[in-house]
Order: structure tokens, then C-alpha cells, then sequence
């Protein structure tokens, strides 16, 4: 049995019994402080409060090595890389700002590929894959910065690619990261990337003696399965990706017990992409011996769309609790109203055989077949997209909750969407300012959101961004309607102070919350630490 297993903890210095632990691991027992000091130097790289674990079905693994509390840092980690993403519009290729939004950008006289500016065409990041990508310069001609252009497919995985010469450790801990080249080898990205990279790579940019076909293929594997999307403040699309080893290493669950945030602004250290740093926190709490999950696709995404977005990019059927349940953890994300008997819901009996499965009435013998609700749902999804992608407005979407009310379970994930806008909306779409809302719409903002929230805290729960946005969304509709009940005398004073001390409650823990999120994108935690100030300092004098 050795120093763990044991019952009687041992101190790792001395070998006497010891009465402390490393609370940086907890895995590591000593007799005194002194001792812990003295042992630090040693236990220093070992000291952290997760552990990477092989295992049969996940392969590369994170358990938590101590109990983490909500909010707890489990590790911090700077890109290796970062880069475009796949099928991206035309974007600067320092900074990610896309084209279309500059007046007129400035081509590398090198290379011939365009920057918003001389200053970024100039950068570190540039200097090594500017020599290789000058070679293509005839090829490399962008004309309509509105349209992804396919040689911006070959810029990240070249980048991976070309650490191995200009940071030979960082390219080890890059390529050893999973790629499933032999089964993305049966797949049509294959054959556009043999195309767009490979060929491109080696013939046209004259790499073939420094990187085989297929270290290509697995560059571009290993972004597919493994990179992170960095949203940038004030870029609308996301069109950046990250290469983070470390936190490549925690699995997927359809239900997350983790939050991370990217930081573009970091300090810049020795890598040439080191400004970007995710930091990791657990979201709920994460008991010693427990896995730790991100989630690599949407939350409130319906079963069929995540399971099918992680099969066709991370190459895995997911069976996780929440996609083996019908109801989705009692959410009821992809459910149907039953048209029958009009009481039950519609579900998939075998969820994890979503192409064969019949759908069940709950109450009634009423029956459905996938494909019939695979028909219905797509063209709902169309419905949708049409709305968010053409000048959302509120009564768009109210029209679409109307209208589909009969068909869809309240918390469908298509309806659980259309009130995600709306909950931004009201309050924000100029015909619906705050102030000028009636109480009947603000009262319409509250449970919206309530709505939202009950969902959001099932499949992605405790300290999330969704959380700390939602309630942010909430207090102010609160607050105007509780005045104007006061102020029309509708509510006593006391009444008036006990629903304002429930406000104060909702915005403390949205700040809370948010305070965790990217420093970068500060706006809405300043308004919200701005109005707490405000309601406390409010509240003082009532
Ligand atoms: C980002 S990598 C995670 C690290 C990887 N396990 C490794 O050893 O390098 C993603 C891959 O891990 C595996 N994986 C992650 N979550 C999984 C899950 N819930 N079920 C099965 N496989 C999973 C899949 O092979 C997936 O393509």
C-alpha cells in the first residue's frame, strides 16, 4: 500500500505522521509547515488539483485530484497556437479583425496576404509562415473580402506545422494531441483538406521535404478535434481558434461541470501566441475522484444536434446521461406536443438511435417516426434561422412562440432559443427600451427569463456565463416593475424593500458570476457592478 492508499497520512519530508495537507493538490501530507516549505521546490510541478488519467473510453482524461469548489481555478493555460478557423471569412491574420469591416487593408509585400494594417503584416506571428506562404504569392489573391477564401484553410494547421522548427517543445506537446486520422481518412474534409492544405502545403508552397502527407493531415485533425473557439470582443463571427494541450485533455459531457474563459489580452511571454489565456474553473462542485468535463458543443442544443455534431468532429457517439434520457434531464430540450390527446409529450423512445427510434406519446397510443420528426424539425430550424438571421425583432419571435406552441414542448430547444433573444431584446431592441416598456412586458422580460434560467441551470449548470447574463437581464425589469407598483400605491413600503432586497440578491450574483468571465469583455460587469453600487447605496437610505 503506498503513501495515499494508507489511512495514516505520512509526511512526505520526513516519514512521521503527519497532521497537514497541500491544499494546492491534496494528494501530499506533511508533519509541520516547515516541512511543506522545504518539500515545495520538489512538489511544486506535481501540485495540481487534477490529474490526467488514460482511459479505455475517453482515451487522454482530467479527474480532480482535491474537491473544487464553484469558481475554483482548476489551471490556467496559454495557447500553443492560434489561427482562422476553417472556412473563414477573409480576417487579418494578427489580430482577427475581419476585412470587411476595414476601409482598405494592407497587403504583406512578402507573401501577398492581407492585414488590417502594416503594423500587424509586421508582427512575430507572421515572420516564419510568411517565408513558407511567399512561395504561394501568385495563388494567394483576395478579391471579395465578403466570401471565405479555401487558402485560409491551410494558415492554422501550417502554424501547428511549423512550431516543430520554431518551438520544437511546444510542437511536442501540439502533436501529440489526438487527430483520428484513420477515421477522418473515410470523411469529405479529408479530401477538401489533401486539396487545400496538403497539396497546397507541399507543391505550391514547397514543403514536401519537411512534412509528410500525413503530419499534415494530422495537423489538421488535431485542430479539428482539439481547438477552442476565441470569441474577440466586437467580432461578430467566431472565426478564431486556439490550441490549448492542457485543456484538450478534459472529455465531453452534454452536461459540463466546467467554465473556461479565453483572455486575448494576456501578457506576452516566449510563445509568439502566448497573448491568449484560457483560464478554467468548475462551474458546480467537483468532488476528488470525479471527472472533469468541458462540453464541446452547444448546451442548449437539442440531442440529435450535438450527438451528430460530436460524431462528425470529435469522431465519438456520445451516450452521456443526458443524451441516453429522453427528456434530457427532465427538460424536455427536444420534445414534441402531443397533437393527439394534446396533454402528453412526444419523445424518442431509444434517444441514442436517433435515425430508427419511434417517437411516444407520454399519454396517448399517438406515434411518430424519426424521419417524420427529423422533416418537422428541420423545417422548423429553417423557420428559426430566417428570423435570427434577418433583423431579429421581438414580435418575430414572440410569433414564433405563438405559432409553434402547439407542436413544440414549452422548453424545445428551438423555443428555449427563440426566448434567449428575446430575453436580450427586451430591454435593447430600440421599440422596447426599458422605460418605455408597460409592466405587462416587463412582467413578459421577468419570465422569460425565468423560463430561460430553469432550463440553463439543468444543462449547464452553477457558475456559468448563461446564469450570470440571464439574471443580469432580469434585475432591471424587476426593479421598474416593483417602483411602479410602490409609486402607484399598490404595494407597501415594506413590501417595496423586501422585492428590492430580492433584486439586490439576482444582480450580486450575476456580478458574482460574472466577474469570473473574461476581463476583456467588461462592459456588462462594470454596468452591473455600477447598479449594485446604486441599489445598495439606495436601499441604505429607504
Ligand atoms: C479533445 S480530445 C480529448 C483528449 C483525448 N481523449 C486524447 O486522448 O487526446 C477529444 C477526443 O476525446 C475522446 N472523447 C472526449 N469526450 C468523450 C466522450 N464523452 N465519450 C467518448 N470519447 C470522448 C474522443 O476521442 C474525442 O475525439
Amino acid at each position: 500500500m503506498n503513501r495515499l492508499e494508507s489511512n495514516i497520512k505520512l509526511c512526505a519530508v520526513c516519514d512521521s505522521k503527519a497532521s497537514q495537507i497541500c491544499g494546492g493538490c491534496a494528494q501530499i501530507f506533511y508533519c509541520a509547515k516547515d516541512h511543506q516549505k522545504q518539500h515545495w521546490p520538489m512538489h511544486k510541478d506535481q501540485c495540481k488539483p487534477y490529474r490526467i488519467v488514460v482511459d479505455e473510453k475517453f482515451g487522454r482524461c482530467m479527474f480532480a485530484s482535491k474537491n473544487l469548489k464553484p469558481g475554483e481555478i482548476i489551471f490556467g493555460e496559454k495557447a500553443v497556437i492560434t489561427g482562422p478557423k476553417q472556412g473563414c471569412r477573409p480576417c487579418c491574420l494578427k489580430c482577427y479583425v475581419s476585412l470587411e469591416n476595414v476601409a482598405s487593408f494592407y497587403p504583406c509585400p512578402k507573401c501577398n496576404f492581407p492585414f488590417c494594417q502594416e503594423q500587424c503584416a509586421k508582427s512575430r506571428e507572421h515572420e516564419a509562415e510568411c517565408v513558407v506562404l511567399s512561395r504561394a504569392k501568385s495563388c494567394i489573391v483576395i478579391n471579395d473580402v465578403n466570401k471565405s477564401h479555401p487558402v485560409y484553410q491551410c494558415i492554422t494547421p501550417l502554424r501547428g506545422l511549423l512550431l516543430k522548427t520554431t518551438q520544437p517543445q511546444l510542437y511536442k506537446e501540439f502533436a501529440r494531441l489526438e487527430h483520428h486520422n484513420d477515421l477522418r481518412r473515410q470523411t469529405d474534409m479529408w479530401s477538401i483538406y489533401q486539396v487545400n492544405v496538403v497539396q497546397f502545403l507541399r507543391k505550391v508552397c514547397a514543403l514536401a521535404d519537411q512534412f509528410s502527407e500525413e503530419e499534415i493531415h494530422a495537423a489538421c485533425g488535431i485542430l479539428d478535434v482539439n481547438a477552442f473557439e476565441i470569441r474577440l470582443p466586437g467580432n461578430e463571427y467566431q472565426q478564431v481558434l486556439g490550441v490549448f494541450p492542457l485543456a484538450s485533455m478534459m472529455s465531453h459531457n452534454c452536461v459540463p461541470n466546467t467554465q473556461h474563459v479565453i483572455d486575448a489580452n494576456a501578457e506576452n511571454s516566449n510563445s509568439i501566441f502566448y497573448s491568449y489565456q484560457m483560464t478554467v474553473r468548475a462551474s458546480v462542485p467537483i468532488m476528488k475522484g470525479e471527472q472533469i468535463f468541458t462540453t464541446y458543443t452547444l448546451p442548449l442544443d437539442g440531442t440529435i444536434d450535438r450527438r451528430a455534431v460530436l460524431r462528425q468532429s470529435k469522431f465519438f457517439e456520445c451516450d452521456c446521461s443526458r443524451c441516453s434520457d429522453p427528456t434530457e434531464c427532465s427538460t424536455y430540450l427536444s420534445a414534441l406536443r402531443c397533437p393527439n390527446c394534446s396533454i402528453g409529450v412526444v419523445l424518442p423512445v431509444h434517444p441514442l438511435d436517433e435515425k430508427v427510434t419511434e417517437w411516444n406519446c407520454s399519454q396517448c397510443p399517438y406515434t411518430l417516426t424519426a424521419a417524420v420528426v427529423k422533416q418537422v424539425t428541420d423545417e422548423l430550424k429553417e423557420e428559426f434561422e430566417t428570423i435570427a438571421s434577418n433583423n431579429p425583432e421581438v414580435e418575430k419571435y414572440e410569433d414564433f412562440l405563438n405559432r409553434h406552441a402547439t407542436l413544440l414542448h414549452p422548453n424545445h430547444f428551438l423555443m428555449t432559443s427563440a426566448r434567449q433573444s428575446l430575453s436580450i431584446l427586451y430591454g435593447r431592441d430600440q421599440r422596447f427600451s426599458l422605460n418605455s416598456m408597460t409592466s405587462q412586458q416587463l412582467e413578459r422580460k421577468v419570465s422569460i427569463c425565468r423560463q430561460l434560467l430553469a432550463v440553463a441551470d439543468i444543462v449547464e449548470p452553477g457558475l456559468t456565463r448563461i446564469r450570470g447574463v440571464t439574471m443580469y437581464e432580469m434585475y432591471a425589469p424587476m426593479m421598474l416593475l416593483a417602483k411602479r407598483t410602490f409609486e402607484d400605491g399598490q404595494c407597501s413600503s415594506s413590501h417595496f424593500k423586501k422585492k428590492m432586497e430580492n433584486v439586490k440578491d439576482i444582480l450580486s450574483e450575476s456580478v458574482k458570476i460574472l466577474s469570473l468571465q473574461d476581463p476583456a469583455s467588461t462592459e456588462g460587469i462594470v454596468c452591473a457592478v455600477e447598479a449594485l453600487d446604486k441599489i445598495q447605496r439606495w436601499m441604505s437610505t429607504m
